[in-house]
């Protein structure tokens, strides 16, 4: 029997697992989004997001587990028209004009928005009558996110949706995406971009969910710091707090999750010499934390 949980959630992975060949490319994943909620799945290139994504649409068949979408199967979900994607690539017709491409998608939905609302959404109103083959990539993929929302679907499923857009266009875009306020799923390379446009973060890496909380709650798993000290053939590794030790010139640079032990434990051991303490950004962090699970 399902449980209630499982009915109300929009999404609900439990244990789901794809190998291509020998590549175990997903394993043991599990994942509930609430309706409503923003999330986003974060991870290295091959960490496996899309191919999770790919079975929560029901596009690829799990080798295990199992997808419920408002607790149906995902082609019972999409058939009923409650699930809108953005694939990470996808062809446009090329010489459809914008305005074409989505009245042709609003007559097929069963409950669609008007075109005129998909339109604005996308902020694409004034090239409603541009070919599609003449927009730039920023324009093409919010072309691509109309589609995905001119049927009005409750969960809406973004495969990297930002890759290849330049700095104004990815504004632009995630503008559009906050105006749409129902479920998201997105995944992307970007900390940054996590933290900015979701509720939740679910970090994604070599196939296994490794951290999934708040932006702030993965932000303090990924508060490391650098310390660095001039170099000997001590094993730096094992100091408390070491996630990665670099060899950088006649420096021992250490990565650390806790600062102030790694040094205590440097100066204990007689290795204090010439220290520096320093920040790691949110992008080197987040390496370290990919890094430290391997
Ligand atoms: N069609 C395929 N055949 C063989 N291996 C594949 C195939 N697609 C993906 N893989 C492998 O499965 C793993 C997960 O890939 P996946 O594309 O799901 O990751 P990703 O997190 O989406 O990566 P990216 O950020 O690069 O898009 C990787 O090791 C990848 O090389």
């Amino acid at each position: 029997m399902r449980s209630y949980r499982e009915v109300m959630d929009a999404v609900a992975l439990e244990k789901l697992s794809y190998a291509y060949g020998t590549v175990q490319a997903v394993e043991d994943v599990s994942l509930r989004i609430a309706a409503g909620e923003v999330v986003a799945v974060l991870g290295p290139n091959g960490a496996g997001k899309s191919t999770t994504l790919l079975m929560l649409l029901g596009l690829l068949p799990p080798r295990t587990g199992t997808v419920r979408l408002f607790g149906r199967t995902p082609a019972a979900a999409v058939a009923a028209g409650q699930v809108g994607a953005m694939p990470q690539v996808g062809g446009l017709l090329p010489h459809a004009t914008v305005g074409d491409l989505l009245r042709f998608l609003h007559d097929v939905y069963p409950k669609p928005m008007p075109v005129a609302e998909a339109l604005d959404l996308a902020d694409l109103t004034e090239l409603a009558r541009r070919p599609a083959e003449r927009l730039s990539g920023g324009q093409a993929q919010r072309l691509r996110f109309a589609m995905a929302v001119i049927g009005r679907p409750d969960l809406l499923v973004l495969d990297e949706p930002t890759a290849a857009l330049d700095v104004s266009a990815r504004r632009a875009f995630w503008a559009a995406m906050r105006g749409y306020g129902r479920t998201v799923l997105f995944s992307t390379h970007y900390l940054e971009e996590a933290d900015a446009n979701a509720d939740r973060i679910v970090v994604l890496d070599r196939g296994r969910v490794i951290a999934d909380g708040t932006a702030a709650e993965v932000k303090r798993r990924v508060d490391v710091r650098t310390v660095s000290v001039a170099l000997t053939t001590a094993d730096y590794s094992v100091l408390p707090g070491v996630v990665a030790v670099h060899r950088r010139n006649d420096r021992a640079v250490l990565t650390t999750t806790d600062a102030d032990e790694t040094v205590l434990a440097l100066a204990a051991a007689g290795l204090l010499r010439d220290l520096e303490v320093g920040g790691a950004d949110l992008e080197s962090a987040f390496l370290a934390l990919t890094a430290r699970e391997a």
